[in-house]
């Protein structure tokens, strides 16, 4: 007797009392239906991945940016087109990647001003806190240049996107950038600077017209050179971090996509670039925030107290490198994948010309913040760090009059002005 013997009937409910062949065919077509219901469910799940954008590793992490986008449709397709419609006479219309990045932004909106189309796309990521993107973004759609959320991988969504403009160019910043994390999270450096360049690439030797592309390399691609200043002439082929060497790789990969396919590539180094709608990661901004705070800071020192010292960037001259290097980028020579003549290949440093200590650094932000300092000095550690880093720039000016205007002291005034207004910290005005 099973103990549901005991279960007093409910009338109009259940009857537990039935046979054990009832009780069998029953578990036998309950079993069925389950199996039913797990069909459907993995068939739903199967086709909802298999619609979603193709991905060049599932195993990656970040594939999440390629599932979670949402595009497409007529009024999104319309919002594209106004966005990248050009508004001056000899305009471009430009596709920006990592527009809700920092030097995307300022160029976004730099091109906007001039009258060219633009339009922006960029993944969102949380390598750092994407409130400050979305505001970058907000900053940017008040201006009129929209932000196609997606991921530079999704190609996809990138060869929609040409369908629906023919760009003439694109300005590729979008990048998985920081030096010391890329020994935390050395896929993602492969999956934005790697993976996603070569997925960018692919999209634009197929387009017709071709694009010229200028994008981002870095000064880490100097690594362990230590003739200085930087020339573009030097070797780059002892990288000190993943990052400078994925960012070395994109170089040579743009070589490549030239060499067959005719693409007009340009290639900028920048500089340790800092201002206004800066990257939180970097440590002007992560020092500012902490001598605030009262935190102490760590300086890092070369080999025999020695100063690491940076070639720092203002942001307003790397969007005039930015702009300038589009202005002289000549045309792509190939058509749907098939190259009809040489094209334009270069590479540009984008510096201050300038290195400045990061022990200097420290104290032009004491002093607009009048906050001291609590600083740890340490030695530099051995994760890709470089002890000092100078840009020679005579090429970028002999090619578009590339000359930085802003020192150090000024620019870190304007990022600190910014800082205190987007941030509200009123202790340091206080002071
Ligand atoms: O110019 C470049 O190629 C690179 O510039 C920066 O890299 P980095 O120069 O290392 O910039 P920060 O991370 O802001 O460091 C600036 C200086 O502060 C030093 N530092 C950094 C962090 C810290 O805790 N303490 C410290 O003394 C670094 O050694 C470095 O000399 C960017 O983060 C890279 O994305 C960019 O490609």
């Amino acid at each position: 007797m099973s103990h549901l013997d005991h279960t007093p009937s409910t009338p109009g409910k259940f009857k537990m009392d039935k046979s054990p062949y009832y009780s069998r065919t029953r578990w036998h077509s309950s079993v069925a239906k389950l199996t039913i219901w797990s069909f459907l469910f993995i068939a739903v799940i199967f086709l909802f991945f298999y619609r979603s954008p193709p991905s060049s590793s599932n195993s990656d992490p970040s594939r999440r940016y390629l599932t979670s986008a949402t595009w497409g449709g007529a009024a999104w397709e319309k919002r594209v087109r106004t966005s990248a419609r050009i508004r001056s006479r000899n305009g471009f219309s430009v596709l920006v990647t990592g527009a809700a990045g920092f030097v995307g932004t300022h160029v976004s909106s730099a091109l906007k001003r001039r009258g060219d189309g633009v339009l922006g796309l960029d993944n969102f990521n949380d390598y750092y806190d994407p409130t400050l993107k979305r505001a970058r973004q907000a900053l940017l759609e008040r201006s009129g240049v929209f932000i196609v959320e997606g991921d530079i991988n999704d190609v996809s969504l990138l060869k929609k996107l040409f369908e629906v403009v023919p760009f003439t160019h694109v300005m590729h910043l979008a990048a998985q950038a920081g030096v010391r994390y890329a020994m935390k999270n050395p896929a993602s450096y492969v999956h934005s600077n790697i993976a996603g360049f070569v997925s960018l690439l692919e999209v634009c030797k197929d387009a017709n017209p071709q694009p010229a592309i200028v994008w981002a390399s870095s000064s880490s691609v100097y690594g362990l050179n230590t003739k200085v200043p930087f020339s573009e002439k030097d070797r780059t082929d002892q990288p000190a971090s993943l990052y400078a060497a994925t960012k070395k790789a994109g170089e040579e990969i743009a070589h490549t996509y030239n060499h067959i396919y005719g693409l007009s590539l340009t290639g900028l180094r920048f500089f340790t670039v800092y201002g206004p709608w800066g990257r939180p990661d970097m440590a002007y901004f992560f020092f500012t925030k902490d001598i605030l705070n009262g935190k102490t800071i760590p300086i890092f020192e070369a080999a025999n107290h020695g100063n690491v010292a940076r070639d720092f960037t203002y942001i307003d001259d790397i969007v005039k490198g930015c702009l300038g290097s589009l202005d002289t980028a000549e045309k792509s020579t190939g058509s749907g994948g098939k190259k009809k003549g040489p094209a334009q290949l270069r590479v540009f440093n984008l510096g201050n010309t300038s290195p400045v200590p990061v022990t200097d650094l420290v104290s032009i932000l004491e002093r607009l913040l009048k906050v001291k300092a609590k600083r740890n000095i340490m030695k530099l550690p051995r994760n890709g760090d470089v002890p000092y880093t100078h840009a020679n720039i005579s090429y970028a000016q002999k090619e578009f009059g590339y000359k930085p205007t802003t020192d150090l002291q000024t620019g870190l005034k304007k990022f600190v002005r910014w800082y205190l207004g987007y941030y509200g910290n009123k202790k340091a005005v206080a002071r």
